[in-house]
Order: structure tokens, then C-alpha cells, then sequence
């Protein structure tokens, strides 16, 4: 996959807003994401028919503004909206048996160690993830922060593979992110909290390092 995709990848569920969710979402594609992923889960998360009409209604916006529309842990509903993508971590589903029922469509998956990394790229997997970076408060069962160092230590290995940085991602910590070898930065609750969704995704999205 073309890595400028991952530039500014916005991820956002009901739970995470503070305005109306699609408001949200059309904002920051307006001020120019460039993909979304579709992660409704948490206390207090939709359910059956809501939750499925929102991803709908996230899909439209994304499809209006020409923004890759990701969806988090479930395959089935990627697979009966005919989302862009998936995006699995390591107790999700196996990318190979995605892979085999949705051959064109992006496959993000979670990484945290040189064993996960390797497997991913062995598997097909078209970009990583690789978080948190830094504290998070966005995801209750994240690991612990680690820092830049598994990060620069994959894209020596891997020069050329798209990379995703996550994790308590902001404004001002973005750029250092980007200089140890992020594609791109993904962020939750900058871009749901923010009172300036422009300002604040001019802000994230940057020069490549
Ligand atoms: C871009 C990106 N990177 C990492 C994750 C985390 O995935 P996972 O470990 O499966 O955790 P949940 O998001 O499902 O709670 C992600 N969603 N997106
Ligand atoms: C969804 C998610 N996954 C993570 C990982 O490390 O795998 S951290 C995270 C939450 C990111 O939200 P925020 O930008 O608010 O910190
Ligand atoms: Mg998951």
C-alpha cells in the first residue's frame, strides 16, 4: 500500500466524543485526514442496529471525501459494508483467513515485538501498528508505553514497510514520532477532544522525517 495513507489516521468510536460523533468525523475530514478507522467499542459503546447504522453513516462520510474507511477487530461487518480495510491485533482474527475472503482490501495489524513484526509481514499484512508509543488513556488494555525504541528498531529492519505509530499521540510529540520512522501517526482522542480539529491536524500532520 501507498504508506502516505497512514499520513494522519484518524480511529474514533461514539465513546471517545465530545461533540456528536459524525460532526467529529467530518471535520477532521475536512481538514484533511487521510484514513479512518471505525472503532466502536468501550463501556457504553453501540450496539446491534446503532452500531451498525453509524459505521454506515462514517463509511458515507469517508466515501465523500475520498478517505480510506478502515474497520477495527470485525470482519464481518468489513466484510458485508465492503469497508477499504480491517484493522486486527494479535487476539484478533488470523490475517491469512482475512485475507482469504477479502483479497483487495488494506490489512492492518497490531504489533509489539520483533516475533509479531515478523509474522505480520510474513502473513501479508499491508501496513503495522505499533503502540503505545506513550500513555494512553483512549484504550484500558493497552500495554505499556514504549517509547521510540521498538519503532526505530523496525524500520531499520524494515526500510520500506508502511508503519503506523499510536499511543498518546499529540501535536507536540508528532514530529519526533515521524523522525524515528512512522509513515504516520494514528490518534484518537487529540482529534475527539480538540477544540480546533483544523489547527490541530495542521499541527499533526507535518513534513515526513
Ligand atoms: C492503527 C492501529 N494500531 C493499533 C491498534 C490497536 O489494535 P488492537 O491491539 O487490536 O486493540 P483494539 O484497538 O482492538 O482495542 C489499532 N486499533 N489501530
Ligand atoms: C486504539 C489504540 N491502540 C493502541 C495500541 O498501543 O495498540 S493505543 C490506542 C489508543 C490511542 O488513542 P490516543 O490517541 O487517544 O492515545
Ligand atoms: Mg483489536
Amino acid at each position: 500500500m501507498n504508506p502516505d495513507v497512514l499520513n494522519v489516521y484518524f480511529i474514533m468510536g461514539t465513546v471517545n466524543c465530545v461533540e456528536p460523533p459524525l460532526d467529529t468525523l467530518e471535520q477532521a475530514l475536512q481538514a484533511g485526514i487521510t484514513c479512518f478507522q471505525f472503532r466502536e467499542k468501550g463501556e457504553g459503546c453501540l450496539n446491534g442496529e446503532a452500531y451498525e447504522t453509524f459505521a454506515r453513516n462514517c463509511q458515507k462520510l469517508c466515501k465523500d471525501y475520498g478517505v480510506p474507511f478502515i474497520v477495527n477487530d470485525d470482519v464481518e461487518l468489513a466484510l458485508k459494508l465492503d469497508a477499504d480495510g480491517i484493522h486486527v491485533g494479535q487476539d484478533d482474527l488470523a490475517i491469512t483467513e482475512f485475507r482469504a475472503r477479502a483479497e483487495n482490501k488494506i490489512i492492518g495489524v497490531s504489533v509489539h515485538n520483533e516475533q509479531e513484526m515478523e509474522l505480520a509481514v510474513r502473513s501479508g499484512a499491508d501496513y503495522v501498528g505499533i503502540g503505545p508509543i506513550y500513555p494512553t488513556k483512549s484504550k484500558k488494555d493497552a500495554k505499556p508505553p514504549a517509547g521510540l525504541g521498538f519503532l526505530k528498531k523496525v524500520r531499520s529492519q524494515y526500510p520500506s514497510f508502511p508503519i503506523v505509530a499510536i499511543g498518546g499521540i499529540n501535536e507536540m510529540n508528532a514530529s519526533e514520532v515521524r523522525l524515528a520512522g512512522a509513515d504516520g501517526i494514528s490518534v484518537i482522542s487529540v482529534i475527539c477532544e480538540s477544540s480546533n480539529v483544523e489547527g490541530t491536524i495542521q499541527k499533526l500532520r507535518g513534513a515526513r522525517g
